[in-house]
């Protein structure tokens, strides 16, 4: 499966979660103001990027081209599932998304969790706290990120980058890659001075 010297790594979640700004965030280090052309359904934006072979995805949110996505999930060896920290719904969509993820997806996919717009203090209606107890509920790493700020960005790439790379070239005797450990190891929180 991992043969072909390439990775699939693929962002969902709510529409206007910030998918597209974290990728651009991640790809060029900025962070483009305003809405950024929404994804959508079969034009699927092929923002494939090579990092460290991994090539990674960006797809749409939207419900009514979900059934165009679920063929991509197949593909995908890592998945970002990302909600926006200011958006309540996003977040409590999370649990749909991970549903369909199990369903669709190939069993032994990367999930990460990500509560995007930490930047955003005064709009935050989803607690750090609570993404992390989601996530625990579902055995996936987490983190909070900002695409504005870039809190984490280069993190959640490299962390899942690091997981897949190690599951590939990993010697007999080495130790497993932790993903969880690194993840906590080098996370920053949002608003503290080492992000
Ligand atoms: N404050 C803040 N705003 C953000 C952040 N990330 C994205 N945004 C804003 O959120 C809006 C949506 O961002 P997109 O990247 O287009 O969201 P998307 O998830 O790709 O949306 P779809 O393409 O519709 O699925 C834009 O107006 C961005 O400027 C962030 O980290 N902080």
């Amino acid at each position: 499966m991992m043969g072909r010297g390439f990775y699939y790594v693929m962002l969902v979640g709510d529409s206007g979660v910030g998918k597209t700004c974290l990728l651009v965030r991640f790809k060029d280090g900025a962070f483009l103001a305003g809405s950024f052309i929404s994804t959508v359904g079969i034009d699927f934006r092929n923002k494939v990027m090579s990092i460290d072979a991994v090539k990674i995805w960006d797809t749409a949110g939207q419900e009514r081209f979900r059934s165009v996505t679920h063929a991509y999930y197949r593909d995908a060896h890592a998945l970002l599932l990302l909600y926006d920290v200011t958006n309540k719904a996003s977040f409590d969509n999370i649990r749909a998304w991970l549903t369909e993820i199990h369903e669709y997806a190939q069993q032994d996919v990367v999930v990460m969790l990500l509560g995007n717009k930490a930047d955003s203090t005064h709009d935050r209606v989803v607690k750090r706290e609570e993404g992390e107890k989601l996530a625990k509920e579902f055995g996936v790493p987490f983190m909070e990120t900002s695409a504005k700020s870039g809190l984490n960005v280069e993190l959640a790439f490299t962390a899942v980058a690091k997981e897949l790379k190690h599951r590939t070239m990993k010697e007999p005797d080495e130790p497993k890659f932790q993903l969880q450990e690194y993840v906590n190891k080098e996370v920053r929180t949002a608003g503290c001075c080492r992000s």
